[in-house]
């Protein structure tokens, strides 16, 4: 029999390994592979092609700030249109509202847990931290969020992967940090958090949690894709991408997101704040799916919320990057 494995382009980082090996599963399985496969029949159906992206060559962090989230794509979707990868595989919250001609976001897989987690050494939960805390965040939403709640705490920024933020915090460099739980239990962290902001009370990025399948245009309709599709997951994250893609302009804002579905209705929580916390507009609704677009029903449920937090809160909402 002659089968052409589906390439996977991977990048090297723990998160990026940790999502691609668990798309790679989940692909040769929807292919066939039988659940007990071992690593070299895994790979007889789904296969991991390693890429270096320059942003995994650039160390200088004044460099990435000026190539931005292009240093970690460009290389992969290169690959992608030359044919010498299938599929690459992305947080969809990294993933930016319009990709090069020729590669679609083919599909969302069920999603992980949206929350973000708080962990800290000093306290149980967000609330408990002591007058003035140092909260460690580089992300504009967690730290509006926090502030709301909390103004008195002093926002540090600590940048890096997953491990260097707790390297620092271990280090002393923040009393507490907040980091998505999806990423921790996907590199098997989960255990680790103290506790979870309720995403009622401070709704998660838009997409956290769900991974994004990156392919090219042509093979939308290819079986393993749509083996490995997941509609409550897409139909949530399309209600969320659209409240994003309403309040994004060209300037940078806190947003946060939360869409869910139960049965045919789904619900959306959109929000958005000022960098110091004190504004804080969200609005929240509903819509009845009926089956023939519940994607496009859940898109434009997300772009009107979207459009009415951008316009209660103005430019108050909007960070004046330094
Ligand atoms: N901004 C970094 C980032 N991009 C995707 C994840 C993992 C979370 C996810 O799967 O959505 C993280 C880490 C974090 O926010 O703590």
């Amino acid at each position: 029999m002659s089968r052409q494995p589906i390439r996977i382009g991977a990048r090297g980082s723990k998160l990026s390994l940790a999502q691609s090996g668990h798309m790679q599963a989940r692909i040769a399985h929807a292919l066939g592979a039988p659940l007990d496969a071992g690593p070299e029949e895994i790979a007889s159906y789904a296969q991991l092609i390693p890429i270096v992206t320059s942003g995994d060559r650039i160390q200088d962090r004044r460099l990435m700030e000026i190539g931005g989230k292009g240093l970690f794509t460009k290389e992969i979707e290169e690959a992608l249109l030359d044919g010498r990868i299938d599929c690459a595989v992305h947080s969809l919250k990294d993933m930016p509202a319009e990709l090069p001609p020729g590669l679609v976001l083919a599909a969302t897989p069920e999603r992980e847990d949206p929350r973000d987690a708080f962990i800290s050494k000093v306290a149980q939960r967000l609330e408990d931290l002591p007058h003035g805390a140092r909260l460690g965040t580089a992300s504009l939403r967690r730290q509006a969020q926090a502030l709301h709640v909390r103004p008195d705490l002093d926002v540090v920024m600590l940048r890096g992967n997953v491990d260097t933020r707790l390297a620092k915090l271990e280090r002393g460099e923040a009393d507490a940090i907040l980091l998505a739980q999806s990423g921790l239990n996907r590199l098997g962290m989960g255990h680790i958090p103290q506790s979870w902001l309720d995403p009622l009370a401070a709704p998660p990025a838009p997409g956290q949690g769900a991974l994004a399948i990156e392919s090219r245009a042509e093979d939308v309709d290819a079986p393993w894709l749509a083996a490995i599709r997941c509609r409550p997951t897409t139909i949530a994250v399309a209600a969320e991408r659209g409240a994003l893609y309403a309040l994004e302009g060209s300037c940078r804002t806190a947003v946060g997101a939360y869409g869910r579905l139960d049965g045919s209705r789904l619900t959306l929580l959109v929000e958005a704040l000022s960098p110091d916390g004190a504004l804080r507009v969200r609005h929240e609704g509903e819509v009845a799916l009926t089956g023939d677009d519940d994607a496009g029903q859940a898109l434009a449920l997300g772009l009107s919320l979207g459009a009415a937090v951008k316009a209660e809160g103005g430019d108050a909402i909007i960070a004046l990057t330094e």
